[in-house]
Parts: structure tokens; sequence; C-alpha cells
């Protein structure tokens, strides 16, 4: 099978079928996405799936450091379901750096629901795969 790299990425990839095909902004540190839950995200009647809200707050924080070119991989990530998140209501992903090692990135990230409620965030350490 041809292998299509990024752009089959489940979150970010414009090829992947049943991908979510986010896009970003990046201004300075802060990365943002919007993402509106379908049907098809659900886990619990109407709500969407936590491993979903989970693959969203992965997903912002990795792409911040992609863009900056920096390559690293989730290493640990704690999780906060604030709130549940109800299909059909655009969220606001927003992504930044807390702090840096030689070797680990500590980051974190926020999703605001349309009522402007924060309804997941989350704290990750990134590592670094580059050798530096
Ligand atoms: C288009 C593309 C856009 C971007 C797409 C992004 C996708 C979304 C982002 C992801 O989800 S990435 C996929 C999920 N993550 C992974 O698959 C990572 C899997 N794990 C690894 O590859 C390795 O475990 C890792 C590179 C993280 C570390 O392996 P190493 O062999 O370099 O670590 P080593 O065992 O030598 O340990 C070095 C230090 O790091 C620490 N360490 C290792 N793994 C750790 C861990 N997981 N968490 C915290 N600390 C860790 C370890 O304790 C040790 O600390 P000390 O020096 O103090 O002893």
């Amino acid at each position: 099978m041809e292998r299509q790299g990024e752009e089959m990425c489940f979150a970010c990839g414009p090829k992947n079928p049943i991908g979510l095909k986010l896009e970003f902004e990046l201004n300075d540190d802060i990365i943002e996405s919007k993402f509106t839950p379908e049907e098809v995200h659900q886990g619990f009647d109407g709500i969407m799936h936590g491993g979903l809200v989970s693959t969203l707050l992965d997903e912002i924080m990795a792409n911040m450091l992609y863009l900056q070119g920096v390559k690293a991989v989730t290493a640990k990530m704690e999780t906060k379901f604030r709130k549940p998140v109800e299909i059909g209501q655009e969220l606001t992903i927003t992504g930044w750096i807390e702090r840096e090692k030689k070797r680990t990135i500590n980051t974190a990230a926020k999703i605001i629901n349309q009522e402007g409620q924060k309804v997941a965030e989350a704290e990750a350490v990134f590592m670094r795969i580059d050798g530096k």
C-alpha cells in the first residue's frame, strides 16, 4: 500500500477519509483550532467520546511543536473532562508551552465550547526524538 505520510494523520490529515481534518492557526506560541463534533464522534448519546476529546487535546499540543519544527512525541498526558462535550457545538481548542528542558517539553491545552465554558483540559510531556 502506498504511504501518504502526514496527509493520513487521523487528526489533521486532509486525505484521511475517517479523520477529523483539523486545521491550525499558530500565533507566536499559542495554537488554535476549531472542531464541531458530529454524531459519528459520540460515545454516550449526544456526547462526544472522551477518547476523541483527548485526541483533540493531544493533537493541538503535538501540532504546536510540529509547526515550529520540533520533532517530539507525546510521552505522558493527563486529561480532565470538565463537562460533557455536546454533539453539534463548535469547540475552540487552544494549546501552549508551559516549560522546556533539554529533552522534555511540558505543554497544556484546553477546549472551550460555544457558551464559553471550559469542557476539557490537558497537561502533557512531549519528548524530543531529534537527538537534541
Ligand atoms: C502530521 C503530523 C502532525 C503531528 C501528529 C501528532 C500526533 C499526535 C501526537 C502523538 O500522539 S505521538 C504518539 C504517541 N506517543 C508515542 O508513540 C511515544 C511512544 N514512546 C516512545 O517513543 C518512547 O517511550 C519515548 C521517545 C517517549 C522515550 O523513549 P526513550 O528510549 O528515549 O526514553 P528512555 O527510556 O531512554 O528514558 C529517558 C528518560 O525519559 C523518561 N521517560 C521515558 N519515557 C517516558 C514517558 N513516557 N513519560 C515520562 N518520562 C519518560 C525516562 O524515565 C528517562 O528519565 P531519566 O533520564 O530521568 O531516567
